[in-house]
């Protein structure tokens, strides 16, 4: 599924109306009976089948969790009353108005009933919205201009919110923010005509005040918004319903965004998630990782990483590690092999030499480095030279082979701090590191805050990669994959029981594992991206609570 921008929906609206000949009109007549069958699940869902009319089974968790004025408001309705559900559609004078009340027109062809609340007079919408709006008053569809208090938001069961669609700019302005405060307020299940009114369609950030939808149904393509935070929470439940501009326009606009989901996984990635295994296979088949990780602090980190990486299916993994720590995981992770480096008798990496982990890259298939490494004296330095084995330069492997590379923790913090990044030897095209900074690390790598990461985290991610010619993996709920060739994977899976010490190691783990089973990159990073929520999501409804989720609970799920 295309993720696009406010900009590139209109380019492709225009595209449609001006190249194609499809008439503006068309796309909003399509738009709006997706709204309005959207609203007759919603109606099912929350009151019951007989009065949704059809579509899902009535959802009485949802009622429950739905709370507020409106329940005791419909008291003696729902699912047992059998009559037509209420609808108060919320139009704005744009063409998200305009669908809106061209979907109320399609309520009431479908058994419902509508109302109409204009946020503005009706003079003054223009266009395809004034042509519903005449339409609509001609059926004689009840509409009323919105006066702040003066709403009876009793006489309702459920709003459609056609306030704002994606040619709002900033937040909304009176009369929509009173208006928006208001519906929140009621108690009502709300559903989005495209985006909730108050969220930036392009970074998913919420003004104040944003519509909090039950569900929002995005019309023709999801935009960004709907799939990153807080957006995705303000949404609900988000679909994309077709109304006339085919997927492949979108291929051909240059939309390289996608939302990462089980079909995507699948269609974009072409991952099948179960990947059955060939008979005639041996440990060898599926790669050696060699995970660089641990120090006295946080050996566990070492530990995480490379029993994910087994648990994520390659053929062997070692642990290289600060000789003099050896002793104390001897036996923690058995089907590991350890590779214990001269540390000078300190336990940390601070006197392992790079070319003792470098003798260590020969033979294997994928180099993890950096979870729970610590930092020293002098390591980015340290790190170059290490990178330049695992770029296959002169003086590296031998070989002259690239050896795939996932860059995590304090590797990225040590990233950061070589101000001549741009400079080290470039990896082969087919074979870009991996990094995979949570946006505290991002911000070190790009010199920002990380608020300023967090307010456009595809832009930031995908600059990032592009530039430096880099996988980047910007962690975090819907976790960001950008592609050096600017493809970005926004991910779906995952839950904030995940945000627990340990999670990003078992990530760096599962990536690596890939890499060393022959994944390219960008497919192993978004996949392990992918995998590593949906274990984590496994993980947390098997146990009493998200909260009680601990990193190792998710290797045991992958
Ligand atoms: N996807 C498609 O191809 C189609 C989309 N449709 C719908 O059209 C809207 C976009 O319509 P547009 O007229 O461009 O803009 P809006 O309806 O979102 O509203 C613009 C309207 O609001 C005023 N405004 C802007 N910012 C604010 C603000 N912060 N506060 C208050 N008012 C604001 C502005 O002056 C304009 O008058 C899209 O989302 C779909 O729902 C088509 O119907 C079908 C094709
Ligand atoms: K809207």
């Amino acid at each position: 599924m295309h993720l696009v921008t406010a900009e590139e929906m209109r380019a492709l609206d225009r595209y449609v109306i001006e190249q194609i000949g499809l008439p503006a009109a068309v796309l909003m007549e399509n738009a709006a009976r997706a709204v309005a069958e959207a609203a007759m699940e919603l109606g099912a869902e929350w009151y019951g089948e007989a009065n949704g009319g059809g579509g899902k089974p009535a959802g009485g968790s949802r009622l429950a969790a739905g709370g507020g004025s409106a329940r005791s408001g419909c008291g003696g309705y729902g699912a047992a009353s059998g009559r037509p559900l209420r609808w108060l559609v919320l139009a704005g004078k744009g063409n998200n108005g305009g669908d809106g009340i061209a979907a109320a027109r399609h309520l009431l062809e479908m058994g419902a009933e509508a109302s109409i609340l204009y946020a503005e007079p009706p003079e003054r919408l223009t266009g395809d919205a004034a042509l519903q709006r005449d339409a609509a008053a001609r059926l004689g569809i009840p509409a009323a201009v919105y006066a702040p208090g003066a709403v009876d938001w009793r006489s309702f069961d459920g709003v459609i919110d056609a306030l704002l669609g994606t040619g709002s700019r900033g937040a909304p302005r009176e009369p929509y923010a009173s208006l928006i405060r208001e519906a929140n307020a009621s108690g009502l299940p709300i559903l989005a005509a495209d985006i909730p009114s108050g969220l930036d369609a392009d970074t998913g950030a919420v003004h104040e005040p944003c519509i909090r939808a039950a569900r929002t149904v995005a019309l023709a393509f999801m935009k960004r918004g709907l799939a990153l935070y807080p957006g995705a929470e303000y949404a609900g439940a988000v679909t994309a319903a077709p109304i006339g501009i085919p997927a492949r326009l979108a291929d051909a606009h240059g939309v390289r965004v996608f939302r990462l989901d089980e079909a995507a996984v699948c269609s974009r990635l072409g991952v099948d998630p179960a990947r059955p295994r060939r008979a005639d296979t041996h440990k060898g088949t599926y790669g050696l990782v060699l995970v660089a990780a641990g120090s006295p602090r946080m050996a566990g980190a070492g530990l995480l990483c490379v029993r994910a990486a087994l648990r994520a299916g390659c053929g062997l993994a070692a642990w290289a590690l600060p000789a003099s720590l050896a002793a104390a995981v001897t036996g923690r992770a058995p089907e590991a092999m350890l590779a214990p480096l001269e540390d000078g008798g300190r336990g940390d990496w601070s006197a392992v030499a790079p070319e003792a982990l470098k003798a260590e890259l020969a033979g294997t298939d994928a180099l993890v480095l950096g979870p729970g490494l610590g930092r020293f004296a002098g390591d980015a330095a340290w790190l170059r030279r290490v990178w330049d084995a695992a770029c296959g330069a002169a003086g590296g492997t031998g070989a002259g082979r690239a050896v795939p590379l996932v860059l995590d923790a304090d590797a990225l913090n040590m990233l950061a701090d070589a101000d001549d990044f741009a400079a080290w030897p470039r990896r082969p095209a087919d074979s870009p590191a991996v990094l995979t900074p949570h946006p505290g690390e991002m911000a070190r790598l790009v010199r920002t805050s990380t608020a300023e990461v967090q307010r456009d985290r595809i832009g930031i991610a995908r600059d990032y990669a592009t530039r430096r010619g880099v996988v980047l993996v910007l962690k975090g709920a819907a976790t960001v994959t950008a592609l050096p060739d600017g493809t970005v994977y926004v991910n779906t899976t995952g839950n904030p029981g995940m945000a627990t010490g340990g999670s990003g190691d078992v990530l760096a783990g599962v990536i690596g594992s890939l890499l060393a089973q022959g994944m390219p990159p960008g497919t192993a990073a978004a996949f392990g991206v992918w995998l590593h929520g949906a274990a984590g999501d496994r993980a947390a409804a098997a146990r009493p609570s998200q909260a009680s989720l601990l990193a190792g609970d998710i290797i045991e799920y992958l």
